[in-house]
Formats: C-alpha cells, structure tokens, sequence
C-alpha cells in the first residue's frame, strides 16, 4: 500500500472537502437510517446482474462465495454511505485500495464491475425517492450517494489497475526469469512422462484392461500441459500445436473408451493414432526445450525456486482453473525448523548450504507439473494443481521424511540435520487465492506450534 501512499494526503482532503463535509454527514446520517434496512435488495440487484454474464459466473457462482461476497458488498455501502470523520479518512481510503486488490487477484472484469455498481446506484436512488424526503433533500441527497459511489469506485479501479498491470509484468517476467536450462530440463521430465503414459496405455487397451477416459488428463504431461506449460514458455506457436495433439490424442482415448466393442484391428489403428501424436508431440517439446537453451544465459540462483513475486499470476490461474473445472489445487507452506539457531551456530554459509539442500529436495519430491516458490527466507510455497489436501499432506509427509533423514555436509567434517514443518490447505472456493494461502499460512503455524517436524492440515 505504500505506492500509493503519496496520493493519500490528496484523497484524504478530496474526501473531507467534498464528499464527507459536516454539512453532508447530517445529510448522510439520513441517508443511512433510510436506505441501511434495505441494503441487502441493493445487492441482490448487484449480483444477479454480475451472474447475468457468463464470464462472471465462471467465478462467482457458487453459493459460499456469493454469500461472503454479497456481505462484503454490503458492509462497503454501509461504510462509505455513513457519516465519516477526520480520523476515519485514512482507513476508508485504504479499504477502496484493498477491495481494487482483492479485484484484481480475483480477476473480476472491471466494466462488469462497473455496469453492476450502475445498479447500486439505482437501487439507492429508488429508495431514496420513495422515502418521504421533500424534494430539495432529495436532490442533495442523490448527488452525494452519487458522488461517494463514483469516487469510491475510481479509487477501486485505479488500484485493480495498478495490480493488473503488476501481475502482467510479474507472468511475463515468470518467463524470462525462469532458467532456461531449468525449463528445458523440466521439459525432458515431461516428454519421458509423456511416451510413459503413452506404452502404458497402449498396453492396457492390447490386453483389454481398459483405459479411464481422463487418464491423458490427468497424466504429468496433461497437467503440465493444462496448468504451467503457457506460464513458463513464450513459445505461443509451438504450446498452440502442442495443446492440438494433445486434443486429438484425447479425442482417440475417448474413441477407445467408449468403443469397447471395435475390432481389435480397428484397436490398433487407434493406437498408431495415438502414437502418432504423441511423437509429434515429443518432437514439439524438444523444439521448445532447444529454444529455450538457446535463449538462455541466466545464472540460476540459490535454491533454484520460483521467486515469490510470479506467485500472483500462477495462483491466479489455478484458482480461475478451479473454479471452471471443480478440480481444486492444493497448497503446502513449509519453513526449515530453527533455522536461526543453524546460521548462528554454524554461520551464514552454513544456512545457505542447508537451504540450499532443503530445496532440492523439495524440488524432487513434486511433480514436474507442480510449482515450487521459495516464499520467505527459509519457507517455500508448494502448488499441486488439481489435487486434494490429503494427496498434497501425502506430498507433505515426504517431504519431510527425506529431510529428516538428510545429512548436510558442511566444512571441518561438521555435519548438521535439519526439519521442516507443513501447513496444508486445499483451495477454499473462495476467488481471492489469498484466503487459501491464510489457510496454508495458519496449518504451518500450528505445525510450529505443536512441536515442529510435522504435516498439519488446514
Ligand atoms: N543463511 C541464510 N539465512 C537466511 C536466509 N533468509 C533468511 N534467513 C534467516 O532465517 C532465519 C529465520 O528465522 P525465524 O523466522 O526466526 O525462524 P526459525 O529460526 O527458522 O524458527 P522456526 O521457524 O520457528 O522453527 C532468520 O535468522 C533469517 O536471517 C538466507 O537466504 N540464507
């Protein structure tokens, strides 16, 4: 909130010399006792006509968000159409920031915003035209309500904007950040998984074992592909020809699925389809790998995790994905214990060869198409696309196992172990990603809490 600190002294004297004057409190304070029984049509108004369109819905049809969302949106009109004073300035500024941001992670279209907030303000001045006020008070009236609902939402956009573009910047440069070296690597991982899947099911469907329809789906390649390919890759052209065989590869596993009685010559021609694309797509992968090494000259850093800043664009897009498909993504917050006690006993370097370690081993035990971020100094932040929170305490639960059993090496043949505590949360439904992350956030405390070394699910 700081960037916008220098603009606050100019919107604190806005506010106090044009919209919450004594003179327009006392008007408010009848505004308020007037329209505060029916807040809650106002918003009905609101969202039935943000769930009217279909891109909105996506996010925000679901009856837990409504409900919190529509308490939210009515405590906002009870706030800004009360009476407000000197000291309550800063506070109510900030708020607009926050509702922008929260906008923003959400990802709600801002016009659709806009188009409903025209609503509200309808739904306000109906009720103020019915209530028995004499003309000249309503006049004043409809003009303050309509003034605060405008400045107030230009304050929401201009920090929805802010965040926007932020998150833009933070996605591209996920791209640009990310070694190449890694992401080519990261690559190979997922063409073995690929032509793995691939004999597997060739396998399956020759001796009439069946294969589940989704099973490409839900294979690392069809997770890779679905949640992380588009956000670590520039290659627009060659993710686009990618993501086509992946649909024709889907389309023939359907074909199989649902044929149960073809010929086994016809079987088999399906599964030279099947192997057909799948090369194609091996061979995309290694066009994609080797443009990267190409572009490549970026030195990798210390635990060679994600830095925290590209979190909000991956975060968002899971939770966007969650919300379109009802596969939730879980979340692992995990911190080194006493890590202090190592970098002041054994030293600085020492911290670094032991964080250094604990990554690594963190990066192996995930998916290829899981995220890894190095959150905080010592604490990581885990991404498991569509998975559970029991998978993902599964994932937790061997994560720390192996760091346990860790011996790092350090100088003077000293040698040192460590533990890592878990906090484990499954996306909540909730569109603002940060509230999953809370959860995350809470588990790892309680983990710490109880004695540290352990998996604590939210
Ligand atoms: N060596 C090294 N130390 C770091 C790095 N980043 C953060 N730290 C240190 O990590 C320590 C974290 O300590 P705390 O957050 O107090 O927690 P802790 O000692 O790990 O104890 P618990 O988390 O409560 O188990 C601080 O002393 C930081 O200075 C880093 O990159 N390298």
């Amino acid at each position: 909130m700081r960037r916008l600190n220098r603009h606050m002294k100019g919107l604190e004297k806005f506010y106090l010399t044009n919209l919450y004057t004594p003179e327009n409190n006392k008007v408010l304070a009848e505004i308020s006792t007037i329209i505060q029984p029916r807040y809650m049509d106002v918003v009905d108004v609101f969202y039935r006509e943000l769930l009217g369109d279909t891109s909105a819905r996506q996010f925000l049809d679901s009856e837990q968000v409504e409900n919190r969302l529509k308490g939210s949106l009515k405590d906002w009109l009870a706030d800004i159409l009360s009476p407000k004073e000197r000291y309550e300035m800063e506070h109510l500024i900030e708020r607009q920031l926050q509702i922008g941001q929260v906008h923003a992670r959400i990802d709600v279209p801002m016009p659709l915003v806009d188009n409903a907030m025209l609503m509200v303000k309808n739904g306000c001045f109906e009720i103020l035209v019915e209530s028995d006020m004499d003309r000249e008070h309503l006049a004043e009236a409809i003009r303050l309500v309509n003034s605060i609902l405008e400045s107030s939402l230009s304050m929401i956009n201009q920090a929805y904007m802010h965040d926007m573009v932020e998150n833009e910047r933070n996605a591209m440069s996920l791209r640009l950040n990310l070694s190449g070296q890694d992401i080519a690597l990261e690559i190979e991982r997922i063409r073995s998984d690929l032509f793995n899947w691939l004999s597997d099911s060739i396998f399956q469907v020759m001796s009439a074992q069946g294969l589940a329809e989704d099973s490409l789906q839900r294979s690392e390649f069809g997770l890779w592909v679905n949640h992380k390919m588009d956000l670590i890759t520039p290659q627009a052209d060659l993710s686009g020809k990618i993501k086509h065989r992946m649909d024709l590869l889907s389309a023939d596993i359907r074909h199989l699925t649902h044929q149960a009685d073809d010929p086994v010559q016809r079987q088999k021609e399906i599964c030279n389809q099947m192997s057909k694309a799948a090369n194609e797509i091996g061979w995309l992968l290694s066009e994609l790998a080797n443009s990267l090494l190409a572009n490549s000259s970026k030195e990798d850093s210390l635990t060679r995790l994600i830095e925290r800043k590209h979190m909000a664009p991956v975060l968002q897009k899971e939770t966007q994905m969650a919300l379109a498909t009802g596969n939730d993504y879980s979340l692992i917050m995990c911190d080194i214990d006493h890590f202090k006690r190592i970098n002041d006993i054994y030293g600085h370097a020492a911290g670094d060869l032991v964080l250094e370690q604990a990554a690594k081993v963190v990066r192996h035990a995930v998916r290829v198409s899981d995220y890894s971020f190095r959150y905080g100094g010592e604490e990581f932040l885990l991404v498991l696309p569509e998975s559970s929170a029991e998978q993902a305490a599964e994932v937790a639960e061997q994560i720390r196992q192996k760091v346990e059993k860790l011996v790092v090496e350090l100088e003077s043949q000293r040698s040192v172990n460590i533990s890592m505590s878990f906090g484990v949360a499954q996306f909540n439904g909730h569109p603002d990603y940060m509230r999953s992350l809370k959860n995350a956030d809470m588990a790892l405390y309680s983990a710490k809490h109880q004695g540290r070394n352990r998996v604590v699910m939210a």
